[in-house]
């Protein structure tokens, strides 16, 4: 029998939805030991399987929990399940995953889940997690399946340009060798040569262009292998390879809406592809950014925007340095607005996001209105 004790007060779902929520707060407290105890078994299981992941396997580690945990917690909404899913399953072809590899995966998560969540795990649970790992595999592998009709698993990008505008900000300029249709807002992901298998994401820091290249803007953090390589180490003439575009951050052009957009740092990069896109459509809908940065040094891209602002009458752009004005930047947005006919872009640090989204609900903003990249994915994002 399942035990009682751990389940919340009143449980609503699906039977199988209830089961696979109490195995997940029950792994909960023991995550790490969870997903360390997984790939062991995966890799002395099917050694095979190995090469398809990067050396170091710390931020593996965080996207294997996300995605169980965004599966679970959305398990009864079929919807966004599917999306979120569909979205994975093409994501998994860069690494070059296939059918047959779902099943060693799936009895390697069950193994490792029925030994941390002893106490609730039973035949009735065991069973649910098999049929919700068997529908979800499935969705996986027959988006991947149709997206190879349309799409390559990945596309190799050479550097043309690398402006390091700060000792630790680069401006990267990129030539996809064939064609790499994303919408302005969006984001991709990227590996370099000299940490295989290493992906990290990046925003599109231009809306499509009329010669094909790519641009990004890359900070380099502290331990972060991916950003320190793009920022210190490539050069013009390396070539990266880039997945497939993903992401919701984008226009709607169905509405002529004011937009809203708060800029943290790098975050400012889709903001810009956002501005270039509106203006490209030529409807003179306002924009208003908030551009926020730590330092004076930080706000690496401000010109770019001063001469946006020039060009384009219903373009506005205010910057805001924490050092000087004490605030962190979801603060400035209370003293101007009101903000209820604008849709509300979001693009920065985790925990800006978030105190984005507290500040805007906060003076009256419907969370339908407002936008940004999932705050977990961008926790391995510039990495
Ligand atoms: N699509 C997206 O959302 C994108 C997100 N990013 C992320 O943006 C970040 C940029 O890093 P940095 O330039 O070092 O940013 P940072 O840490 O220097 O912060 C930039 C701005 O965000 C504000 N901020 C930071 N933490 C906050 C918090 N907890 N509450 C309220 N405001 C906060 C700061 O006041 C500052 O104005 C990275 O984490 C990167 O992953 C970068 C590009 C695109």
């Amino acid at each position: 029998m399942p035990d009682q004790r751990s389940a919340p007060a009143v449980e609503e779902g699906s039977a199988d939805a209830i089961l696979i929520r109490r195995t997940m707060a029950e792994i909960g407290p023991v995550a790490d030991k969870v997903t360390s105890y997984f790939y062991a078994l995966l890799f002395v299981r099917h050694p095979e399987l190995r090469a398809l992941f990067p050396a170091a396997m710390d931020t593996q580690r965080e996207r294997l929990l996300k995605a169980l945990l965004t599966a679970a917690e959305n398990l009864d909404d079929t919807s966004v399940l599917v999306d979120y899913l569909q979205n994975l399953g093409r994501g998994h072809r860069k690494y070059g995953t296939r059918p047959e590899h779902y099943p060693a995966v799936g009895e390697c998560l069950i193994g490792a889940l029925s030994r941390y969540a002893a106490t609730v795990w039973s035949p009735e649970t065991e069973a649910a997690w098999v049929r919700a790992y068997t529908t979800m595999s499935q969705v996986m592998i027959d988006a991947a399946a149709a997206d190879e009709l349309r799409s390559p698993p990945w596309w190799h990008a050479e550097i043309v340009t690398h402006d390091l505008r700060t000792p630790d900000i680069a401006i990267i300029t990129l030539r996809p060798d064939q064609p790499y249709p994303f919408l302005a807002g969006q984001y991709t992901s990227v590996e370099t040569p000299w940490w295989p298998r290493a992906w990290r994401h990046y925003s599109f820091a231009s809306a499509p262009r009329s010669d094909g290249l790519l641009t990004f803007h890359v900070k380099a953090v502290p331990a972060g292998w991916v950003s320190n390589a793009l920022v210190h180490r490539a050069r013009p003439g390396d070539v990266i390879r880039l997945g497939p575009p993903t992401g919701s951050m984008t226009v709607d052009h169905t509405t002529d809406s004011g937009l809203l957009c708060l800029g943290g740092g790098t975050g400012i990069a889709p903001i810009k592809a956002l501005i270039e896109d509106v203006a490209e459509r030529g409807a003179r809908r306002p924009v208003e950014v908030f551009y926020g940065a730590r330092t004076d040094h930080d706000l690496y891209d401000i010109d770019t925007m001063l001469r946006l602002q020039q060009s384009h009458s219903w373009l506005s752009v205010r910057a805001f340095i924490d050092q000087q004005a004490h605030v962190q930047l979801p603060d400035a947005l209370r003293d101007y607005g009101p903000w209820n006919e604008y849709d509300a872009y979001l693009s920065g640090p985790p925990g800006m996001i978030r105190s984005g989204i507290d500040t805007l609900r906060d003076i009256g903003v419907p969370r339908s209105r407002i936008r940004h990249d999932s705050v977990e994915e961008l926790l391995v994002v510039g990495n």
